[in-house]
C-alpha cells in the first residue's frame, strides 16, 4: 500500500455538461451567466448540442475515466475513493462535497479536467471550488497542471504517431485547442506571463518532436465573445483554408486542449472543422484524446502521490517533459486573474 496520508479522498472535478434536449438552455445559462455572450452564439452554441440530443459527451467520458482511476489506484494499492463533481451541471461541486464530508473526508486532492493555465481552465475552476466549500470541514487540494506530465503528454504522442502511420506524406499536423480572449491569454499564469499559449506551443512542440515532425500549427476553436473582443486566431477553419492555398493535401487536427471527446471535439472539429476540409478537398484526420489511455489515468495516482508526500514535506520527484517546470503545486494571488470577477479562489 502507497501512503496517502494526508490524503483521504480524490474529487474528480469537470465542467459538466447537459445529458437531455431539455437541460441545454439552463445548461447554457449556467455556463454564460455575467459573461456577456452575444445571444446570437448561444443559440448557435445550443443548436451544436441539439444536433447530438441534446447529450454532451462529456459526462459520460468522466464516468468512463472515473472508473479507470477507480480501477488504477485498486491494482496499485492506493486506498483512496473517488468522488466527482463539476462547475457547471449535475452532479454540482457542493452536493459532490457535502457527501463527501458526510462519508468522513477532510484532505480532498481535485484532479481538474484541464490541463493548462487560464481564467476558463485554472481561476474559475478555484474560484467554484473556493465557494462550494464554504462553511465545509475540508481542505482541498488542487492537483497541479499536467499539459508537460508524460501521462498527457505520451497518449498524444502515440495518436498522432498512429494517425501518421496511416495518413498520407506530407501530412500536415495541426494542433487545435479552444480560443480565448488575448487579455485571458495575457493574464494566464499571471499577469504578462501568457501562460495558456506557451504551455499549449510546449505540447505541440514535444508531440512533433517525438513523431519526427518539426513542422506543425497551433490554431484555435469554439471562439465566442463580441466579435469586437480579440480571442486568440488563427481560427482552425481560416487555418484549412490557408494550409490548402499553400498546396497542403492533407491535415492530422489534434485536439490538444481538450482531455477528452467534448462538443467542441465533436461538433467545432468532428462535425465543422471536417466540413471545411472536405470543402477544400483536404484529406483530415482527426486525432484522439487521452481519454482513458492507460498512462493518462497512472498519471492522476502519480500526480495524488506527488501532492501527498509534498503535503508530508518530502520533496517529491515530479515527472515533467520539455523545457517548462513542473507547474507549481499553489496558485499565486495573481495566477489567471480575471479583471471582471472578484470572487475569491482557492489557492
Ligand atoms: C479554455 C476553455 C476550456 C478548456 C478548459 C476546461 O476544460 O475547462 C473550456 C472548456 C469547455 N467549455 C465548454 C462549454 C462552453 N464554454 C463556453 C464558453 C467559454 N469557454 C471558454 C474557454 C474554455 N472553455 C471561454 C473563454 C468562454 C466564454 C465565456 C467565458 O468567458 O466563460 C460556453 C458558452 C457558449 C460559448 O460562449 O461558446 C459553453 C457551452 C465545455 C463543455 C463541453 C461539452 O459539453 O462537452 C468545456 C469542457
Ligand atoms: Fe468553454
Amino acid at each position: 500500500m502507497h501512503d496517502t496520508a494526508p490524503l483521504d479522498a480524490i474529487l474528480l472535478v469537470s465542467f459538466g455538461g447537459p445529458e437531455h434536449a431539455d437541460e441545454v438552455v439552463p445548461f447554457l445559462e449556467n455556463v454564460t451567466r455575467g459573461k456577456g455572450i452575444p445571444k446570437e452564439r448561444l443559440v448557435e452554441v445550443g443548436e451544436h448540442y441539439f444536433g447530438f440530443g441534446g447529450r454532451s459527451p462529456i459526462n459520460d467520458a468522466n464516468r468512463a475515466l472515473m472508473a479507470g482511476i477507480q480501477a488504477d489506484l485498486a491494482e496499485n494499492g492506493v486506498d483512496l475513493p473517488v468522488y466527482w463533481g463539476n462547475r457547471n451541471w449535475d452532479p454540482y461541486l457542493r452536493e459532490t462535497l457535502e457527501q463527501m464530508v458526510a462519508d468522513g473526508h477532510r484532505e480532498i486532492a481535485c484532479f481538474v479536467t484541464s490541463a493548462y493555465s487560464s481564467y476558463s481552465g485554472c481561476r474559475q475552476y478555484r474560484e467554484d471550488l473556493f465557494e462550494a466549500s464554504e462553511g465545509l470541514d475540508v481542505r482541498l487540494h488542487r492537483l497541479r497542471h499536467y499539459f508537460n506530465h508524460p501521462g498527457f503528454v505520451e497518449p498524444v504522442t502515440d495518436a498522432v504517431r498512429a494517425a501518421l502511420d496511416a495518413a498520407p506524406d506530407g501530412t500536415r499536423l495541426v494542433f487545435v485547442t479552444h480560443s480565448i480572449p488575448d487579455t485571458m491569454n495575457e493574464a494566464s499564469g499571471g499577469p504578462g506571463a501568457f501562460a495558456y499559449e506557451r504551455q499549449h506551443r510546449e505540447v505541440a512542440r514535444l508531440v512533433s518532436d517525438a513523431v519526427g515532425h518539426a513542422e506543425h500549427d497551433l490554431v484555435y476553436c469554439s471562439r465566442s465573445g463580441p466579435p469586437q473582443v480579440p480571442w486568440l486566431e488563427p481560427d482552425v477553419n481560416d487555418h484549412l483554408e490557408k494550409l490548402s492555398a499553400q498546396g497542403v493535401t492533407s491535415v492530422a487536427v489534434v485536439p490538444i486542449g481538450f482531455i477528452s471527446d467534448h462538443m467542441e471535439v465533436v461538433y467545432d472539429l468532428d462535425t465543422e472543422a471536417s466540413a471545411t476540409a472536405a470543402e477544400l478537398g483536404l484529406t483530415y484526420v482527426r486525432v484522439g484524446t487521452p481519454d482513458t489511455a492507460d498512462a493518462f489515468i497512472a498519471m492522476v495516482r502519480d500526480l495524488v502521490l506527488e501532492r501527498a508526500a509534498a503535503l508530508r514535506g518530502e520533496d517529491p520527484d515530479r515527472a515533467t517533459l520539455g523545457d517548462m517546470p513542473p507547474w507549481a503545486d499553489h496558485c499565486a494571488a495573481d495566477c489567471c486573474l480575471n479583471a471582471r470577477s472578484t470572487r475569491t479562489a482557492l489557492a
